[in-house]
């Protein structure tokens, strides 16, 4: 299989100060951000926060109401059919045909694009076996389970071979053994073919495991950008999480490494082994026990808490 690349370094996906207005309110306000060709870029936030109408924006669904965003340097609004060239767009929704088996509606997305219909056929053959579903094309799409639909989703939004994927929450509401098999799809279409990919996602996890870039939004603003290693380092905290056997030695390990209690058990904030060797000598010394004792590395949650102020909370 042949596929458009985009050229290596060049910005596949530029934003700029792009707003979105419903009822008088921004709901989107004013974000700029780049994604570069042949990155897989997270579109991070919890719900309400305007991925949704991000993503809607950029694949030209609706109109913007401020600012300027290119894909592949053609601009979203005065250079509209070029956009939707570059572009495959899995929505929340799959929307798809459910009395038509998988290869049926493969087969049509083809023809759609201007494909014979031995092209289309031959194409949704090839794409049935991209996302594992070879064996099923044949079948009733309805009869598929959840992430089997998410998948013939993904391969209809592959038909034209597009330079840019875009996925609104592919993986909200699958269980995880689905989420996974997902994951590994997008991991292999932009291995193999190069596809830039630009994920919403409600999903810490998500966006740490596959990402390469992550941009976090809240109530319609970008609130940070970075590579997941990055965001930690410049917002997370190393911490040295244990639980004492005698309450009566909490408060004295708490003034000493500056830490403090977080339900059953003291947080010390840490910086590498150094910490880490006190705090043991420190019990050893004073024979306190401890009946557990571990080093966390920072989270994105703790990204999250740590710019906003409140914890992340995800819904599936
Ligand atoms: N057509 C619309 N008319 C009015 N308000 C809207 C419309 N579409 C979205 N909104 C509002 O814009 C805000 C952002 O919504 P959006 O769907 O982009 O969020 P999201 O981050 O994708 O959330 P979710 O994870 O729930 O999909 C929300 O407050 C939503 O109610």
């Amino acid at each position: 299989m042949t596929w458009n690349l985009g050229k290596e370094g060049m910005k596949m996906i530029h934003v700029e100060n792009l707003t979105k207005t419903y009822d008088g309110k921004d709901v989107v306000k004013g974000i700029s951000f780049d994604v570069q060709a042949g990155e897989i870029f997270a579109f991070l936030g919890p719900n309400g926060a305007g991925k949704s109408t991000t993503v809607q924006m950029l694949t030209t669904l609706i109109p913007i109401s401020g600012g300027r965003a290119t894909i592949q340097e053609f601009d979203v609004v005065k250079q509209e059919k070029q956009v939707r060239l570059q572009i495959g767009v899995a929505l929340q929704d799959t929307g798809i045909d459910e009395d038509l088996t998988g290869l049926e509606l493969l087969v049509l997305q083809g023809k759609l694009f201007g494909l014979s219909q031995t092209e289309a056929k031959k194409r949704a053959e090839e794409l049935l076996q991209l996302v594992g579903l070879d064996q099923d094309g044949k079948r009733r799409s309805g009869t598929y389970s959840g992430g089997m639909k998410r998948r013939l989703d993904l391969a209809l939004t592959l038909v034209h071979q597009p330079t840019v994927l875009f996925l609104d929450e592919p993986t909200t509401g699958l269980d995880p053994a689905s989420r996974l098999q997902i994951w590994n799809e997008v991991r292999r279409l932009n291995e193999e073919f190069g596809t830039t990919i630009f994920l919403t996602t409600q999903y810490l996890e998500e966006a740490d495991q596959l990402a390469d870039r992550i941009a976090i939004i809240n109530e319609g603003e970008l609130i940070a950008e970075g590579t997941a290693a990055e965001l930690k380092a410049a917002n997370g905290e190393e911490r040295i999480e244990l639980t004492l056997v005698e309450k009566e030695d909490e408060r004295i390990v708490i003034e000493t490494f500056a830490g403090r209690q977080e339900k059953d058990r003291l947080v010390i904030p840490s910086r590498g082994t150094e910490t880490l060797r006190a705090v043991v000598r420190f019990l050893d010394e004073r024979k306190i026990v401890a009946t557990s004792l571990v080093v966390k590395q920072p989270s994105l949650d703790d990204v999250f808490i740590r710019l906003t102020g409140q914890a992340y909370k995800e819904e599936s």
